[in-house]
């Protein structure tokens, strides 16, 4: 039997190593981010006309993210960036990191955060626009701090689909797309994951004031009429 997701005052700070695949090939993200060179204001991001705008979009596996981004980008005129198709595309490419990276997914792990927030960072920076939903990141408070570090930009809103475990697994098992990770064994460990490393990250936007949370159970358009609000502002 499913547990149901955790209410956010019952939230796991503690953390899992086992359940992380940070340090795995060799990187620690603040030595690998620490030169000048690669401070945000030299980096790139800051010469763009203007400080772009930045909105996380977080929950759980299948729960609808990359389908209401894909709405809420249309209607509101975002760039969606997904980091799981930005990582998909470094294993298609086959990438320095593509072979880590396809370990990783396959196993239902957070990717380490110096290449998550690298590819964050070329993606910006590449982009001719300036207004981004950021879909399925930060996973992990090393993951936020890392953004921090290296990106900087405070997110304006965050948003977080908030489904029972039930319906994920429903909806990632029905998905049909060939993802790797689209199998029971994966998305239990993603699940995991999930609760254990992103949920602090929930809290600490909730705390912060910025957390807009949806329920994402109904119909694709019941779910973003949700939102829609939000945005309209
Ligand atoms: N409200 C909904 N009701 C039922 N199915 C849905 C709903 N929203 C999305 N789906 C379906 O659920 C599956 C997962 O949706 P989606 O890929 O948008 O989730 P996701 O949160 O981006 O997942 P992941 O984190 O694994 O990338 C897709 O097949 C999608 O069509
Ligand atoms: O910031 C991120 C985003 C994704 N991953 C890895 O990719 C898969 C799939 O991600 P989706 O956002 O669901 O497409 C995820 O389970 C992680 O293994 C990541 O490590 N860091
Ligand atoms: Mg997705």
């Amino acid at each position: 039997m499913l547990r149901r997701v955790s209410p956010l005052s019952k939230l796991i700070s503690a953390a899992k190593p086992s359940l992380l695949n940070q340090g795995a090939y060799g990187l620690n993200f603040l030595e690998a981010f620490s030169t000048d060179a690669l401070k945000p204001a030299e980096a790139g991001i800051m010469s763009k006309a203007r400080t772009p705008t930045i909105n996380f979009v977080l929950g759980g596996p299948g729960v609808g993210k990359g389908t209401q981004c894909t709405r809420i980008a249309e209607t509101f005129g975002f760039t969606h960036l997904s980091v799981g198709d930005l990582l998909r595309k470094e294993i298609s490419s086959n990438t320095e990191y593509g072979a880590m990276i396809l370990e990783t997914i396959t196993k239902g792990k957070i990717v380490a955060s110096e290449v998550t927030v690298k590819l964050l960072k070329t993606a910006i920076e590449s982009s001719e626009t300036d207004r981004f939903l950021i879909d399925g990141f930060p996973r992990s408070e090393e993951n936020r701090v890392a953004y921090e570090q290296i990106i900087g930009i405070e997110p304006e809103v965050v948003l977080f689909f908030d489904c029972n475990e039930e319906e994920m697994l429903k909806r990632v098992l029905h998905r049909n797309q060939g993802r790797v990770d689209d199998n029971v064994d994966t998305t239990m460990q993603r699940l995991k994951v999930f609760e254990a490393y992103t949920l602090p990250v929930i809290r600490y936007y909730s705390q912060k004031g910025k957390l807009h949370k949806i329920n994402a159970i109904g119909t694709e358009d019941e779910i973003f009429e949700r939102v829609r609000p939000i945005f309209a502002k």
